[in-house]
């Protein structure tokens, strides 16, 4: 059973790889998902200068998942493009996300990243949730608009976008009808649910210092709505455009249901933030196993198969 597919033009040998975010800051920890079994790289979201983020704790485990409010720390994007010669000996597909603080900074990025050998695609990531006073462009369709019309300007890279989550339909169509109008080659969903609040109730408190505790949410809870944002831009945007599935993956199972409801590949985050790099070798085969059992020989078998109940 194969867990191959394809992502940008790119060939992945599995389907799953790193979320854009837990453990994918440093070169070391970049080194340490290209040694594993993951399918692909991808780099902490980029901004134009290195950033040290939101002060700690910024980050808080839950049984069920986590929140965070990282705040955006990076090496800078141009640490993330210095890297790519060296993501390259790995021999697998090396992502970079950008996450510039203001249109001019992600256009100025993507011009710097596009066309750069060994980058495979840019992630351009719409919904960073903890900067303050930054709201997310994913949640304002013009503006998204006025952004991908800057960055199509000037990019050959293959570039996708990284969504927040939506809950209204009405909001799905309009971002889709957004999203049609430019040669986007994947999308991923979802980010994190933005500004949850998880308290400890020994110490009465937040759990985390920045934004009076406020963060993005991740893990068990946030995979109906992951699935239900894949499912949608699945049906909305033509086939030619990948759907990445991202939001409470943490087994094999998890990851048939995202590639049912039409994700080409699954990122994981939470779970390799608790687990490390071996996520992707345990999900993987955990997949398989699923997919033998089902007699599934590859994605493509059963991609986007889920079915309703007429
Ligand atoms: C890029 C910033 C993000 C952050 C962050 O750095 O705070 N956390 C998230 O859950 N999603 C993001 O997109």
């Amino acid at each position: 059973t194969s867990l191959a597919t394809v992502v940008a033009g790119c060939p992945l040998s599995s389907c799953l790889y790193n979320a854009s975010g837990p453990l994918c800051t440093t070169a070391a920890e970049l080194d340490a998902v290209g040694s594993s079994e993951a399918g692909a790289i991808l780099s902490k979201s980029a901004t134009l200068e290195k950033r040290q983020g939101n002060p700690s704790p910024r980050y808080f485990e839950t049984t069920w998942g986590s929140i965070n409010s990282m705040g955006l720390p990076n090496e800078g994007y141009r640490y993330y493009l210095d890297y790519a010669k060296r993501a390259a000996t790995f021999n697998k597909p090396y992502f970079i996300s950008v996450s510039g603080l203001g249109f001019e900074d992600n256009v100025a990025i993507i011009r710097a990243l596009s066309g750069q050998e060994h980058v495979s695609a840019i992630e351009l990531n719409l919904s960073c949730p903890n900067v303050p006073g930054k709201p997310q462009t994913g949640y304002d369709f013009e503006q998204s608009r006025v952004l991908l019309e800057m960055i199509f300007e000037h990019v050959t890279t293959p570039l996708g976008v990284k969504l927040p989550p939506y809950f209204d339909l009405p909001h799905f169509e309009m971002m889709a009808a957004v999203l049609r109008d430019f040669p986007i080659a994947f999308v991923t969903c979802i980010n994190s649910i933005g500004n949850g609040l998880v308290i400890d109730t020994d110490q009465e408190s937040v759990v985390i210092k920045p934004k009076s505790g406020f963060g993005g949410i991740g893990g068990d809870f946030i995979k109906p709505t992951a699935l239900a944002n894949v499912r949608k831009f699945y049906t909305l945007l033509d086939k030619d455009v990948a759907i990445i599935g991202c939001g409470g993956i943490k087994s094999g199972m998890d990851v048939f249901e995202h590639i049912l409801c039409g994700a080409s590949a699954v990122q994981v985050g939470t779970q390799l933030m608790r687990e490390g790099v071996g996520c992707f070798a345990r999900i993987a085969a955990e997949l398989r196993e699923i997919m033998g059992g089902k007699g599934y020989r590859d994605i493509d078998s059963f991609k986007g198969k889920l079915k309703t109940l007429e």
